[in-house]
């Protein structure tokens, strides 16, 4: 069964058929990349995958639960969890604590708890440190875990928002464009934090790009929009050289 399994999905704004008849099968591990032009309805796709938008017509399959109609806190309890395009980090709180953001769902203490000190909410607190403290290890942010958010280099607040999705333990995860505004060498190191996450976290990673270096080197499969339609689909190399995808999107 496919980790991620989407059919004939679709949603209109007015008149305008921003996604249409949208289908997509990730398998669980893979590195699939969601490519095409500008305003073609990828971040739409992303935005019906987390709940967002209702789809006004299709199918959103996760480990073949449908996700349709669900909230979007009800769907990140069920696995999907995204960056987006433009780095939403809370830039006033330190490093440790937007990724702890990120476990108060799994590590709950009561109102109680936190109002009189009980000793659950040193508990919980700790725990939530450790974890936190591990998973920026991981990315190498573990230094910087005092530092405020928005005070980071560009490349490691893009990491730092990676490691923040992973701590709601998601098996799907959305990276919107990550690569936006990085230089080449910050895109290198992008890369490996991204093939890192699914080796480490056995995770399954669907990514929009525009970058084609970060496709064509990290992408296992893609599909290609157009116009809010699946243009093209299949193994990366062979996409790529679609005439179709060559003429819609990459140029001549
Ligand atoms: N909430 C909305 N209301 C009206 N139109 C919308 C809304 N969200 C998206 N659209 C329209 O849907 C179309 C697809 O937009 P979308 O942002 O998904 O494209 P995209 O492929 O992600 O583009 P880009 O690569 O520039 O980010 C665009 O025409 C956009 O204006």
């Amino acid at each position: 069964m496919n980790l991620l399994e989407v059919n004939a999905l679709g949603i209109s704004f007015g008149g305008l058929k921003a996604v249409d008849n949208f289908h997509i099968s990730v398998k669980k591990n893979e590195l699939y990349g969601l490519i095409g032009p500008n305003g073609a309805g990828k971040t739409t796709i992303f935005n019906l995958l987390t709940g967002v938008y209702k789809p006004n017509a299709g199918e959103i399959l996760l480990n073949g639960k449908n996700l349709v109609g669900m909230s979007c806190i009800k769907i990140n309890h069920q696995g999907v969890a995204r960056t987006f395009q433009n780095i939403r980090l809370f830039n006033k709180l330190s490093v440790l604590d937007n990724v702890k953001a990120g476990y108060f769902a799994s590590q709950k203490y009561s109102f109680l708890d936190g109002i009189f000190r009980l000793p659950n909410y040193f508990k919980k607190e700790k725990t939530m440190d450790d974890l936190a403290m591990d998973l920026l290890s991981v990315f190498h942010l573990e230094d910087l875990a005092g530092e405020s958010a928005g005070n980071l280099p560009y490349g490691k607040q893009r990491k730092l928002e990676i490691a923040r999705a992973l701590s709601t333990n998601p098996c799907l995860l959305l990276l919107d464009e990550p690569a936006a505004g990085m230089n080449p060498s910050e895109t290198e190191e992008l890369m490996e934090t991204i093939r890192l996450v699914r080796d480490r976290f056995d995770m399954t990673v669907l990514l929009i790009e525009h970058d084609m270096k970060l496709v064509s080197g990290i992408c296992d499969r893609l599909t290609v929009l157009n116009f809010g339609q699946v243009l093209a689909e299949g193994e990366t190399a062979e996409v790529l050289h679609d005439e179709k995808v060559i003429k819609a999107y990459l140029g001549e």
